[in-house]
């Protein structure tokens, strides 16, 4: 929650990054910020802390008047201890799913439980509730997940004993926990209003690469004078699924694997090589397919038809929160507002990232790829039930 006293002038402005914005002095204010030495950060907690306010900084820095207006250059008070940070963590100098998602919470009564109604954010964005909801539903479905992700190595360590009920109990934690994390993420259509998450939100969540409003990158002052670029944030940089699909054995097209796999580099780095490591387990896959039982790759199918569920859901969220305000926007702009209404947050929304993720994927084509090679997965064990290797 807090850092030493004397980075204070950071969360100071972390903590107000929403007001600044709304009065437009966000970038004057970070223009007056003392240029800090980061050497005293130490501990992964502090660094991790540093990293979050200083990226919610950069975001409201970057996007502070939407698509017009636009910064090439992030000053060197700001990108210097930005980068120094980063290189540390070995994470991007940009807001990360760890950072605005994982890093990015605190219990109101500390003794309660993770309620999302007891959870606070430690900084927001523009946005109000929305921006709590986005963040916190996510947090909620990381958390649905957990007794899933103790389990893999279950998995795992039931493949080297030749264990099936071993492997059999650890698959069915995982489908709960995947059913958990559907449940958790139904919430988002509670907690967010997808206006505000498009008109308003969105933008501040985007990055500076593969975005056409900013086609050079961003330069870091101080850090290297050519522009760099950088994805935005986005829950692909959650190592969940990434667990699951090396776990499952699920392989992706070229395109959205290319995809998948540049997200990893946007992930603390414990993570990715927890996901390097399952990927180089015995193959769970094979095992299942060698051994014929039918309880055992009832289970596995189990597993992957919530992974496929879960995947289908996550496309809905999507088409509720972009392809439908997407299309609105497209609407108005054609149109023009409607006559006697208040001007639409939608219709102002940034048209730069109209068909793309905030980590700059073309959204449909990408999720529905993805879903269908979890679906392709399925195929294999149920066709060669005799046990023969794939
Ligand atoms: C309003 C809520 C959400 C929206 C609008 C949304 C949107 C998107 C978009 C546009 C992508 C494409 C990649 C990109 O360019 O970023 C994506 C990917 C992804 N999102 Fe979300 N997302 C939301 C919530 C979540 C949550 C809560 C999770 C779970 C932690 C999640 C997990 C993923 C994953 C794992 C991918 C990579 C594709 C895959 O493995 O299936 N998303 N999301």
């Amino acid at each position: 929650r807090e850092l030493p006293p004397y980075f204070q002038p950071w969360m100071d402005i972390a903590g107000r990054v929403s007001e600044l914005i709304s009065e437009h002095s966000l970038r004057s204010s970070v223009h007056e910020l003392p240029l800090l030495e980061t050497d005293s950060l130490q501990s992964h907690r502090e660094l991790r802390l540093a990293h979050l306010a200083l990226s919610i900084i950069t975001m409201g820095y970057v996007w502070q008047e939407g698509e017009a207006d636009l910064v090439k250059v992030l000053p060197q008070n700001l990108a210097i201890p930005f980068w120094e940070v980063s290189q540390k963590l070995g994470l991007p100098p940009i807001l990360t799913h760890a950072d605005g998602v994982l890093a990015n919470w605190r219990k109101t009564d500390p003794d309660g439980s993770m309620d999302i109604e007891n959870l606070e954010l430690l900084f927001s964005l523009p946005g109000g509730k929305s921006v709590r909801g986005f963040f916190l539903v996510t947090l909620l479905v990381e958390l649905a997940a957990v007794p899933g992700l103790k389990a893999i190595p279950e998995a795992i360590g039931g493949v080297y004993d030749g264990d099936v009920s071993v492997v059999n109990k650890a698959l069915d934690v995982i489908s709960q926990a995947l059913d958990s994390m559907k449940e958790a993420l139904k919430l988002m259509h509670d907690y967010v209003d997808p206006s505000i998450f498009y008109g308003v939100m969105r933008i501040f969540l985007s990055g500076w690469k593969d975005n056409p409003s900013m086609p050079d990158g961003l330069v870091y002052e101080g850090v290297q004078a050519e522009p760099m670029e950088f994805s935005g944030g986005s829950a692909a940089q959650s190592s969940l699924l990434h667990c699951l699909d090396e776990l499952l054995g699920i392989k992706h097209e070229e395109k959205s694997g290319a995809f998948l796999t540049r997200m990893r580099g946007y992930m603390p780095p414990f993570h990715k090589r927890f996901i390097e490591h399952i990927s180089r387990s015995p193959s769970l896959r094979d095992f299942v397919l060698k051994q014929g039982d039918e309880s055992l790759t009832e289970a596995f199918e189990g597993c992957v038809d919530r992974l496929v569920a879960f995947r289908n859901f996550h496309i809905n969220v999507v088409s509720r929160f972009i392809t439908i305000p997407a299309a609105r926007a497209r609407q108005l702009r054609a149109n023009g507002p409607e006559s006697g209404k208040e001007p639409d947050l939608v219709g102002k929304a940034p048209t730069a990232l109209e068909e793309r993720g905030t980590g700059g994927s073309g959204i449909m084509s990408f999720l529905k790829e993805v879903r269908n090679q979890t679906k392709n997965v399925l195929k294999t064990p149920s066709t060669t039930k005799n046990g023969n290797d794939p």
